[in-house]
């Protein structure tokens, strides 16, 4: 019971035993509380989430589980063996309660970066959770500028140009690659418009990523990805804080490894207006809960699938509006654009019916690859390396596309 959250929640009926089911993965998940009254059915009796006043929970409504779920939370299974029976080969290494904890040393190694990337996140966030706790960041969340229309965004760009719209990803590095781009080069500085420059320029270590989106804009971007795992991509959430406080008007996507609630509230206290939750990592049930928190911020989720089982899992979670599958496997770092291709023509009609809209993600250099995942059936593409290895990044999306595209 260490989260506000779960503090927050109280039980529905005092007088009856109840058992109080622990989160899967997310300390700050609520508690779920089940009475033993005998009832006619397990849904019919099985969930009911109440929240204190001024709790997350008192914001979301409280009919997002069923029973199934709730039946394996019951049986005790491990969580790493209920997401391994959604296919999910990631692993959850230990949730530390405070940062001295650290993890144990013990586990096993991990089976690929993903797995390496979730557990040094585990600990990160434990570690900020502890100088920032879920109740102030959900506070600094309200105070931050309304979000933008992500979505809205989107569609507006891909109307204008009648091409796939465009997110620009904002990316120092990768744990493949290394570094894609160490400096900005302050000849393009002459493209900008000289908005805001002493905001844009205060700050060294992220000056060029300012330049950058401010580039990316002004020539045609819809919106903009904003990386911040500072570990193994080099991005931070200054530099999110820093592209949103500096004139940029295009919603921002923050691009984490989300495996809390806390981190959506931080990034919307920082000015994001999306957020990725990737399927390889998440459990229905915490894709679930974070959607009704992205709701509940006014913020898009951007659920990222790599193959047909994360998507199927994915669409049959209501309330996502946008789908991205990436290219790339973030297990074995290998980028095939066929992967967008492959995945539409088959569940593509299901998509539809749904009205999702689907962003091609990673491994695209050419107006041919942006042609290619167009007639596939994509709304959006997701796009980093190609861009930001340019010596001029703005104007390298002319040459992405094929022509230039309007803002
Ligand atoms: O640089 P690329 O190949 O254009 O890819 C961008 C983006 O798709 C990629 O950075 C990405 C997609 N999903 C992610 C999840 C975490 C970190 C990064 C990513």
């Amino acid at each position: 019971m260490e989260s506000s959250i779960l503090a927050a929640a109280s039980v529905a009926r005092a007088s009856v035993p109840a058992t109080v089911l622990s989160p899967l993965f997310s300390s700050s998940r609520p508690v779920v509380l089940r009475t033993d009254v005998a009832g006619p059915s397990p849904a019919a009796r099985a969930v009911r989430c109440r929240a204190a006043e001024g709790s997350v929970l008192h914001r979301l409504d409280d009919e997002m589980f069923n029973s199934s779920e709730v039946i394996q939370w019951e049986s005790g299974k491990s969580i790493n063996s209920i997401a391994a029976a959604q296919g999910i080969r990631i692993r959850r290494r230990c949730r530390p309660r405070y940062p001295s904890e650290g993890v144990g040393a013990d586990r096993d190694v991990p089976r690929n970066v993903l797995e390496q990337i979730i557990w040094d996140k585990e600990v990160e966030v434990s570690q900020r959770k502890a100088k920032a706790p879920l109740q102030k960041v959900m506070e600094s969340a309200e105070r931050a500028p309304p979000p933008r229309d992500f979505v809205g965004a989107l569609d507006a760009a891909r109307r204008r140009n009648g091409l796939p719209a465009l997110i620009a990803e904002v990316k120092k590095a990768s744990p493949i690659k290394g570094l894609l781009r160490e400096h900005f080069n302050p000849r393009f500085l002459a493209h900008l418009l000289p908005l805001k420059m002493d905001c844009r320029l205060t700050s060294s270590a992220n000056s060029w990523q300012v330049e950058i989106a401010h580039a990316y804009e002004k020539n045609g971007a819809a919106c903009l990805s904003i990386l911040t795992d500072e570990k193994h991509f080099l991005g931070s959430f200054e530099n999110l804080e820093t592209v949103r406080n500096s004139g940029v008007n295009c919603p921002l996507l923050c691009k984490e490894f989300v495996i809390d609630v806390w981190q959506i509230y931080y990034a919307r206290s920082k000015g994001a207006d999306a957020v990725l939750l990737i399927a390889a990592v998440l459990p229905d049930l915490d894709i679930k809960y974070m959607l009704r928190v992205c709701r509940s911020l006014g913020m898009t989720a951007l659920v990222e699938v790599h193959d047909e089982k994360e998507l199927d899992r994915v669409l049959k979670i209501d309330g996502v509006q946008i789908i991205g599958i990436n290219n790339r496997s973030l297990g074995t770092f290998e980028v095939d654009t066929a992967n967008t291709d492959m995945l539409l023509r088959k569940r593509g009609d299901v998509i539809r019916k749904k009205g999702i809209k689907v962003v091609s993600e990673s491994g695209l250099f050419t107006p041919d690859d942006v042609a290619y995942v167009q007639n596939a059936g994509v709304s959006a593409v997701l796009v980093g390396e190609s861009l930001v290895t340019q010596e001029d990044p703005g104007r390298a999306i002319a040459g992405l596309f094929g022509k230039e595209l309007l803002h």
